[in-house]
């Protein structure tokens, strides 16, 4: 759908609908404009990834959507409510329908408050008696995997990061929240660790119907999780799809450059295609027209003096791109077999490391 540039498959539908949403950040050097028009849907019980290069306005996106940033201009509406009418006060009680974990887990918990006051910190507000908040405590913490009681007396700082994303998650899902934004959760661990933590979101995904924003850098963590995938450059949308349509035909050079850059096992030099040419360029001052049009091998005049608008280039699959590269006019299906990257196959195992 042409011109609206609102990528989304069924929008009536949507727990989470965001509209235009623009985030620019005051620095001595200017303005940054960190979120540009960035339009999409979230549907209740999928798990939506956000993918792109550091800084290209992925948690800002985030925390946008929680109202942790200023928001410029755009709408964004939750569960039908439109986020930016409501008072400071309406926004903490929907803060408890949409919680947020973050990428330094340690970081992100009062160091000074034991495990079982910080996973039930939420449901202080909320009037709960003592006993109440011991025993949601134990469910909280067993559904992340930390039912051993040694735990509810340790400080953040005791915990290693897989602990402490743990219980950085069981805080969040304490007041049963119906839209978990992660923030990186996962690229501050160890591979072995991220599988854990990536599987545990998974279950609790589909054992608590939550539905999930995921944020991440890593092209193959956001395939493995997630329903549909953003990609983002420079602030922009360049794509949005399913993984299978995205990872194997994508529409967006940018996507194209950003998945040939991922190392592959079996290359000679583990690459599998040129990364990125040049550099990103600074966000004080980003290219007329197409943002990506510096970097990109299809870059014409047009590029430099018209902004592309997102389309639908094939069913379910939209792309802000004036020369977008072919794709089958089929939907992709999950059997699809010429998928171009590997993808870590999470490890089964549920310890507590
Ligand atoms: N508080 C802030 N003040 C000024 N500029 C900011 C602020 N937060 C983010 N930015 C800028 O906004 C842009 C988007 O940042 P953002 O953190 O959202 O990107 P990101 O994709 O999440 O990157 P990363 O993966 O490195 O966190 C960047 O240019 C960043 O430097």
């Amino acid at each position: 759908m042409a011109g609206s540039g609102v990528a989304h498959l069924r929008g009536d539908e949507a727990l989470l609908r965001v509209e235009d949403l623009v985030v620019e950040y005051r620095t001595s050097a200017g303005v940054v404009q960190a979120v540009s028009k960035v339009s999409f849907d979230v549907l209740p019980g999928e798990t939506l990834g956000i993918v792109g290069e550091s800084g290209c306005g992925k948690s800002t996106t985030g925390r946008a959507v929680l109202r942790l940033d200023t928001v410029t201009s755009g709408r964004i509406r939750f569960r039908e409510r439109a986020i930016e009418d409501l008072d400071e006060r309406e926004m903490r009680a929907l803060r408890r329908e949409m919680q947020m974990i973050f990428q330094d887990p340690v970081g992100s918990l009062n160091p000074r408050r034991p495990v079982r006051e910080l996973v039930v910190e939420g449901l202080d507000i909320a009037g709960a008696s003592r006993k109440e908040q011991e025993a949601a405590a134990g469910r909280v913490l067993a559904a992340v995997g930390l039912s051993d009681e040694r735990f509810r007396d340790l400080l953040p700082r005791r915990l290693s990061g897989g602990q402490a994303q743990r219980v950085a998650i069981a805080r969040a899902l304490a007041v049963e929240p119906q839209l978990l934004i992660c923030d990186e959760p996962v690229s501050a661990l160890d591979v072995s660790v991220q599988a854990q933590i990536l599987n545990l979101v998974e279950d609790l995904k589909r054992d608590l119907g939550l539905t999930v924003v995921f944020i991440a850098h890593d092209l193959n963590v956001v395939r493995t999780v997630s329903d549909r995938v953003l990609v983002m450059y420079l602030g922009k949308l360049c794509e949005f799809g399913t993984p299978e349509a995205v990872y194997a035909y994508p529409a967006h050079p940018y996507t194209r450059a950003l998945l040939d850059s991922v190392p592959q096992p079996d290359a000679v030099d583990g690459f599998s295609g040129p990364a990125l040419e040049g550099d990103l360029p600074s966000p004080l001052s980003p290219p007329t027209g197409c943002r990506f049009r510096t970097r990109c091998p299809r870059a014409d005049e047009l590029c430099a003096s018209e902004e592309p608008q997102v389309a639908e280039v094939r069913p379910g699959q939209f792309a802000a791109c004036h020369h977008p590269l072919p794709v089958p006019e089929v939907p992709t299906g999950s059997g699809d077999a010429a998928l171009p990257i590997p993808v870590p196959v999470p490890v089964p195992a549920r310890s507590t490391a």
